[in-house]
């Protein structure tokens, strides 16, 4: 049975639950969650508020990608060159300049708290605009990817795999005659399913399942997270080079193709480890 939880009473006296499913934020709720896990051990919490939190900067997001380096037989997945700019817009040409990033850049908030702002996006292609922007940011280099990203649910152990139209790509002419900056709002809420679209076999080939297999494991353990999806790109024209330019926790499950089977699936599996844990101990 699922109950809604009333934030403005205590859990104590909702429960007892046998998982609590969540998708909220702020010190508050983190407070009342794990007090009440200190006193309910035996409850899954899904997921961890702490672990959450990793993926609310856009910067400790990527940290797990990066650190992993991923490369084997089936492809190298890596994170776009990046830099994280906290204060002083008029300070972004030297930072830029200094780190080596190339043109065009996107801008994005380094906060992700699930408002519309921060989903907002930038696109500089000069450095004279770059001064524009307004911090606290993440300026990533724009990799050229066909115009299409991989959208990589993972469930648990379930992994789903959709493809979305992007952001076109951006060729050497348009950065030479193009100046200033390009605002997009929510990108990814735009898009619409490429899964039917009529695109070069190149750009709509799904990145090998091992390989998703093998990021989705790792992520899953160090990010201590069971409900997310990875934003991948493949860079155009190089087959075997991925990059994850997006982390997102609990994201809109109704999109993912046969959501409520995997869903029901993964609840239950959850309920039969505990109950066979459970019994080992008695
Ligand atoms: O970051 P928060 O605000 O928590 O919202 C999430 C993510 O942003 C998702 O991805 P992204 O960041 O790539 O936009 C988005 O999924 P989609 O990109 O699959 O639409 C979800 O959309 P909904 O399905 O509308 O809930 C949304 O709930
Ligand atoms: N480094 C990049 N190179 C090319 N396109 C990008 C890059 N980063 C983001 N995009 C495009 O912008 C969209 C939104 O960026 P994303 O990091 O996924 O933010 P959000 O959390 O708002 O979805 C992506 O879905 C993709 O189309
Ligand atoms: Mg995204
Ligand atoms: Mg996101």
């Amino acid at each position: 049975m699922f109950v809604a939880i009333d934030q403005n009473r205590p859990l104590s006296d909702q429960g007892p639950f046998d998982i609590v499913l969540h998708k909220l934020t702020g010190k508050e709720w983190r407070q009342i969650l794990e007090d009440y896990w200190e006193k309910h051990p035996e409850v899954t919490v899904l997921d961890p508020p702490g672990a959450i939190q990793h993926l609310n900067n856009r910067q400790s997001m990527l940290q797990d990608v990066a650190d992993l380096n991923l490369s084997d037989c089936y492809g190298r997945v890596g994170v776009p060159k990046q830099l994280v700019i906290t204060k002083d817009p008029s300070s972004i040409t030297h930072a830029v300049d200094r780190a080596g990033l190339t043109f065009p850049i996107v801008a994005k908030p380094l906060v992700v708290d699930g408002s519309a702002k921060s989903h907002e996006l930038s696109l500089a292609f000069d450095q004279y605009s770059l001064s524009m922007l307004e911090p606290p940011l993440v300026l990533q280099e724009f990799v050229n990817h066909g115009g299409v990203l991989f959208k990589v649910y993972i469930v648990g152990e379930a992994i789903k795999v959709v493809r979305r139209f992007s952001l076109p790509d951006v060729d050497e002419s348009q950065v030479l005659n193009n100046a200033g900056v390009f605002r997009f709002p929510r990108v990814s809420c735009a898009a619409a399913s490429a899964d039917d679209a009529d695109l070069d076999p190149a750009v709509a080939e799904l990145p090998p399942r091992p390989l998703l297999e093998r990021l989705a494991k790792e992520l899953r353990w160090r990010l201590g997270l069971r409900l997310f999806n990875i934003d991948i790109i493949r860079k155009h024209g190089i087959r075997d080079q991925y990059y994850v330019i997006d982390i997102n926790y609990f994201p809109g499950y109704g999109k993912m193709p046969g959501y409520e089977q995997i869903f029901t699936d993964f609840l239950l599996s959850l309920m039969k480890s505990k109950y066979k844990r459970r019994s080992s101990n008695s």
